[in-house]
């Protein structure tokens, strides 16, 4: 440890414990030594005892810095680790970071560029459009075209500060692990590693403008999802210059229907453009914030959504893509035992699982939630307590997962927000039975049947030598399975004869010693236990060896 991050890792004790985050862990759970740490710094009180757990936790997150702020509102999003009230009151956290100064701004705009600002842009504004966790966004015009333009350039220092803080969390989750014990449902250090995949993909500006790209263009045409075009001659790792675009913030729903939005057509086309990215192009955003997410202000009446910051996408394998697709259907067909099947089927919970206890426990959170009518159903709900169940029958978190449940919680959320009515089951249900058709009906077996036969092409000229081959294995196989059996055969002979000689010789060496006794003729014990002895040598020696076949 260097003296600089002792000296964070004071900071963030110090926060942590004004804030009295070490009277959350219930004092069954506090060890000697942790109390014994906790009075060595006797000075640091909490300060605020006057608020709830969750409202504490998110105020010291706010005060540690960007980290933790993204920390905290990863966090929120893990509603199978929290509890409700903990998720929303982090849910909260917002980036309230102040801005760095624009001149900085600029000095790391022109090491990128390799030149001053410019060369190629007009009208810089030094002051801010926004300011994030991790990066600043500023306003320009292109030289070139006169086209606006922002410029998102990183936080100065953003990854030193992200690295040495996820050091120290990482260091301070395999002690929390330690200290719950290794089969606690927080599991600390899991939850540590998945945010270190999360921000170090935010810390590469060229992946999220690569990401954009991609996903501008599967949605081209779509006239539902708006992604900017990115300028890839200006995109580095900590700078990326994207078209700048104008539409009202999605948690703007005043403006929205002042403009006389279609609330009913965006909701809708919310929850659609969920699904097509999931399972058409098996790419979704997953950091949809208010923040991210902006309405056309263009014909109101067939509105269309503008993503940003494609920082964090989500993918799915194929397999997992299906059993998803199966899920929601055997969830709304309540069929709880394939539930239970497709879970076990897929590894995310393991083969040994007993699966009535686990087909009960689901009936039991997914019967109830058959109380509201088939429209009210979250989708989103639905997951997050499948998973909950599941983590109780030791599910492998699959972060994967985790991301798409968080993005389609918030992706109804927003639905119902904008129009109360929205029937999901309605807008969703007709395109998971034409996907799952398409995979197991004769259009996919086509598909599959499309897709491999370049493979099969390529492979067909080398079928004859592959059939020689096999034969030729299957061949040698047949004859070392023969000659094993030869061995085996050969061995019982031997074992049988070993016997036959080991008993006859303790027989006779029996009957010798019992005439010896009985003061017998000498010459017959004498003779007796010799041709004993003799037959037991030969029994010893011939016995077979313990060979392996
Ligand atoms: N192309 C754009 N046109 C107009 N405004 C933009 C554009 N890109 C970003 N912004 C503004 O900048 C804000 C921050 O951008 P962005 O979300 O990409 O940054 P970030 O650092 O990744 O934030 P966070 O990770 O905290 O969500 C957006 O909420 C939006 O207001």
């Amino acid at each position: 440890m260097t003296v600089k991050s002792i000296r964070r890792a004071y900071q963030v004790i110090k926060i942590a414990l004004n804030y009295g985050l070490d009277e959350l862990i219930p004092s069954k759970l506090k060890p000697w030594y942790f109390r014994l740490l906790r009075c060595s710094f006797f000075w640091l009180r909490n300060k605020h005892k006057d608020k709830v757990g969750g409202e504490r936790l998110k105020l010291a997150m706010q005060e540690l810095g960007p980290v933790y702020i993204k920390f905290g509102q990863m966090l929120s999003t893990r509603r199978d680790l929290l509890s409700d009230e903990w998720a929303e009151e982090l849910a909260m956290l917002q980036d309230r970071v102040p801005p760095f100064d624009s001149s900085v701004a600029k000095a790391q705009i022109e090491a990128e560029l390799g030149a001053p600002i410019e060369t190629y842009f007009d009208d810089f504004d030094d002051v801010p459009l926004a300011s994030a966790s991790i990066s600043q966004v500023h306003t320009a015009k292109l030289k070139s075209s006169g086209a606006e333009v922002v410029l998102k350039v990183l936080r100065p220092n953003v990854e030193a500060q992200v690295h040495a803080d996820l050091q120290l969390m990482s260091q301070s989750a395999q002690f929390l692990e330690t200290l719950l014990g290794q089969g606690n449902r927080l599991r600390p250090a899991e939850v540590v590693e998945d945010y270190r995949t999360t921000i170090e993909g935010e810390l590469n500006l060229k992946l999220e403008a690569l990401n954009a790209i991609k996903l501008r263009n599967n949605f081209l045409d779509s006239g539902s999802l708006y992604v900017p075009f990115m300028y890839e001659e200006f995109c580095f790792t900590r700078l990326i210059v994207m078209e700048r675009i104008y539409g009202i913030p999605v948690s703007d729903k005043a403006a929205l229907e002042a403009q006389g939005t279609n609330l009913k057509l965006l909701a809708e086309r919310g929850v659609e453009l969920f699904f097509t990215q999931v399972f058409r192009d098996n790419f979704f955003h997953a950091d949809m914030h208010p923040g991210n997410i902006f309405i056309s202000t263009e014909h109101p009446e067939d509105p269309f959504y503008i993503g940003l910051d494609c920082g964090i996408m989500g993918t799915l394998t194929e397999q997992d893509k299906r059993y998803l697709a199966e899920n929601f259907l055997a969830f709304f067909n309540r069929d709880y035992t394939r539930i239970a099947q497709l879970y076990i089927e897929s590894g995310w919970v393991s083969a040994d699982t007993d699966i009535v206890a686990f087909e009960q426990a689901i009936k039991v959170v997914c019967e109830p939630m058959f109380n509201k009518p088939l429209d009210e159903i979250s989708f989103g709900h639905v997951l997050l307590e499948l998973f909950r169940t599941a983590r109780r029958f030791d599910m492998v978190v699959q972060p994967q997962l985790v991301l798409l449940e968080k993005t389609l919680l918030y992706i109804e959320g927003l639905g119902r927000q904008l129009y109360p009515q929205l029937d999901l089951w309605k807008t969703a249900k007709p395109f998971l039975e034409g996907w799952m058709a398409e995979q197991i009906g004769p259009i996919g077996m086509a598909k599959k049947i499309k897709k491999e036969f370049p493979y099969w092409a390529d492979k067909l000229p080398e079928l004859p030598e592959l059939i020689y081959d096999n034969l030729k294995m299957g061949k040698n196989f047949v004859n070392s399975q023969n000659l094993l059996l030869e061995r085996y055969l050969k061995q019982q002979q031997k074992a049988h004869k070993s016997n036959y000689l080991l008993v006859t010789s303790a027989v006779l060496v029996i009957c010798g010693t019992i005439l010896f006794a009985q003061n017998a003729t000498l010459w017959a014990s004498y003779g007796s236990i010799g041709i004993g002895a003799i037959l037991w040598l030969f029994g010893w020696r011939s016995r077979p060896k313990n060979r392996k076949f």
